[in-house]
């Protein structure tokens, strides 16, 4: 097992203060990569947890958003209409006044199943990505999930350790069938996050933190990949 020795875990006294802060040591490496590479590449979770953080991080004022590029790291096969897309809560809570001259790749591609050819539709757009992210943040699912590296996963093994950039995933308890950013393409990036709230998933990152397969609980993927991780935290 590879011990992940680079891990930071933060402590917030509640969610506004922590999606503050998020926001703003995202919007540092964003503005980094502008000045360092000339644009910037993010890619953000769904779920329920980030919608404050992307309020906040939509209003930074002191980015050139036109030169930024967001994405998800993994999506629902759902269209963006739906409230189960992922697109639609980055859309409706970031991509407003300041942020809305950035531009958005969505994973979605259209259809009823994220096959072969809806995949490579995906996969072609996601090409113009940079090399380099500037920063990606993960969520964690109380079944210990992250990304749709899910428990149970089809296509799990290959998610972790597949170029990608994305592939399709089923898995028992996804709902939907998913794409998802593969773990090395999210991990080439300069800022890796993990922003969780709450008791429960205090403990079931403690749990990750433990011994035993990645297969029961994909998020140790990440915290035995070797990369600096930020855990942002609250209660
Ligand atoms: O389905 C998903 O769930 C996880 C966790 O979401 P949350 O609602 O518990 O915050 C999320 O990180 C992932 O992007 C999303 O597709």
């Amino acid at each position: 097992m590879t011990e992940n020795v680079a891990l930071d875990r933060r402590t917030f006294a509640d969610k506004p203060t922590l999606a503050k802060e998020l926001a703003e040591a995202v919007a540092d490496h964003i503005r980094n990569a502008i000045e360092t590479r000339g644009s910037a590449a993010i890619a953000v979770s769904g779920g329920s947890t980030p919608a404050r953080f992307f309020q906040f991080l939509g209003k930074t004022k002191d980015i050139d958003w036109s030169k930024v590029i967001v994405t998800l790291v993994d999506e629902r096969w759902v269209d963006d209409t739906s409230n189960r897309s992922n697109a639609l809560l980055v859309n409706e809570r970031m991509l407003q006044g300041p942020a809305a001259t950035a531009r958005f790749f969505p994973l979605y591609s259209g259809g009823d199943e994220p096959d072969a050819d809806a995949v490579a539709k995906t996969n072609t757009l996601l090409a113009e990505l940079p090399e380099q992210f500037a920063a990606v943040v993960l969520g964690m699912g109380s079944d210990g999930h992250t990304a749709s590296f899910f428990p149970g996963g089809d296509t799990l093994a290959e998610a972790l350790s597949a170029e990608g950039p994305t592939l399709a995933i089923h898995a028992p308890g996804a709902g939907e069938p998913r794409i998802t950013f593969t773990l090395p393409r999210l991990l080439r990036t300069d800022g890796l996050y993990l922003h969780i709230e709450g008791e429960e998933k205090a403990d079931v990152l403690d749990t990750a933190l433990g011994d035993g397969p990645v297969e029961d609980m994909p998020i140790r993927a990440v915290l035995r990949s070797g990369h600096a991780v930020t855990v942002y935290w609250c209660p």
